[in-house]
């Protein structure tokens, strides 16, 4: 049985439990959330089969087979450093929190004092696999377009920009790199950052997002080129209910994640 502790549980957390509960060979033992969120998760969670312990940290004596990072940046320094250091195996998928200048090493430094790993997943995101591969014999450009409905990016930058519920075409609302992406909008550029990091880098992967009235999904267009050849992948990702920032996809990514741990045959 593999012992499995959430951070956070708020709409990806959530479709994973739904999708975990009840299984023999997986149980979600605890949840994490903020203090003032306690209650509400309790709540969230009181449908299920089998309801996780709600805490606000992993109990020291908690020993988790994998802690599953579901949370957002903050979750990365308060609960995933600390699990890691205490030899804990990790997964990630709040990938824009790795755009802080450090912070991929001090993950890699905890695991490496902790002889555990940590995972940085996929997520709403394919052809990371091609794209980390391709680096191997160099890449010379790589360039993400993240395109989402108007009201996805509400909350964000983008809405000091223009009126987003008014816009009647497509409009450009951040070119840059995928760090300063990564950092200005960090609940819509974790794929932008988990590009970078599998490919080019936070500085040299050029980055455009677009609030379009035309589209009703996320869409994700990546262009990969490099010694390999070069590639062209458009994901059109379906949101999820509970929160229109975030695709399905980024659901089943974090379940293929958990599901492989406990499996003898990965794929
Ligand atoms: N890699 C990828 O492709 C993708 C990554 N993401 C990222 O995944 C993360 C989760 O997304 P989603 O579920 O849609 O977001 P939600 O906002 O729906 O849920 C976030 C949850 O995490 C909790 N939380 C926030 N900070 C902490 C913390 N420091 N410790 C414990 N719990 C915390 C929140 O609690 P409360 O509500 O009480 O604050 C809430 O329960 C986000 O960072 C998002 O940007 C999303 C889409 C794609
Ligand atoms: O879920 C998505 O479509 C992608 C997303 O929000 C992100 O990159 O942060």
């Amino acid at each position: 049985m593999l012992n499995v502790a959430i951070i956070g549980c708020g709409a990806i957390a959530q479709s994973v439990m739904q999708g975990l509960d009840g299984r023999a060979d997986i149980a979600v033992a605890s949840v994490i959330v903020p203090a003032d969120g306690q209650t509400a998760a309790r709540e969230a969670l009181a449908a299920l089969a089998h309801p996780p312990a709600v805490h606000t940290a992993l109990a020291q004596a908690a020993r988790p087979d994998l802690l599953v990072e579901c949370a957002g940046h903050g979750a990365i320094a308060e609960h995933v450093l600390p699990a890691l250091e205490a030899g804990i195996a990790c997964v990630v998928v709040s990938i824009g929190a790795l755009s802080e200048p450090g912070l991929a090493e001090r993950l890699a430094d905890a695991a490496a004092r902790g002889h555990t790993r940590v995972e940085l997943l996929s997520g709403a995101i394919g052809g990371i696999d091609a794209l980390a591969a391709g680096r191997l014999g160099g890449l010379d450009e790589v360039v993400y377009t993240g395109r989402k409905p108007p009201h996805a990016w509400q909350g964000t930058p983008a809405a000091e920009r223009c009126v987003l519920a008014e816009l009647t075409e497509a409009t450009e609302i951040f070119a840059g790199s995928a760090r300063e992406a990564a950092a200005a909008f960090p609940k819509n550029a974790n794929v932008a950052a988990t590009i970078a990091l599998a490919g080019l880098g936070l500085e040299a992967t050029t980055v455009r997002l677009i609030a379009d009235p035309g589209v009703t999904d996320n869409v994700h267009h990546v262009r990969a080129r490099g010694a390999f050849g070069e590639f062209e992948l458009t994901m059109r990702g379906k949101p999820l209910a509970s929160n229109p920032k975030t695709s399905s996809l980024t659901v089943y990514s974090v379940l293929r994640a958990i599901v492989n741990r406990a499996a003898a045959l990965v794929i």
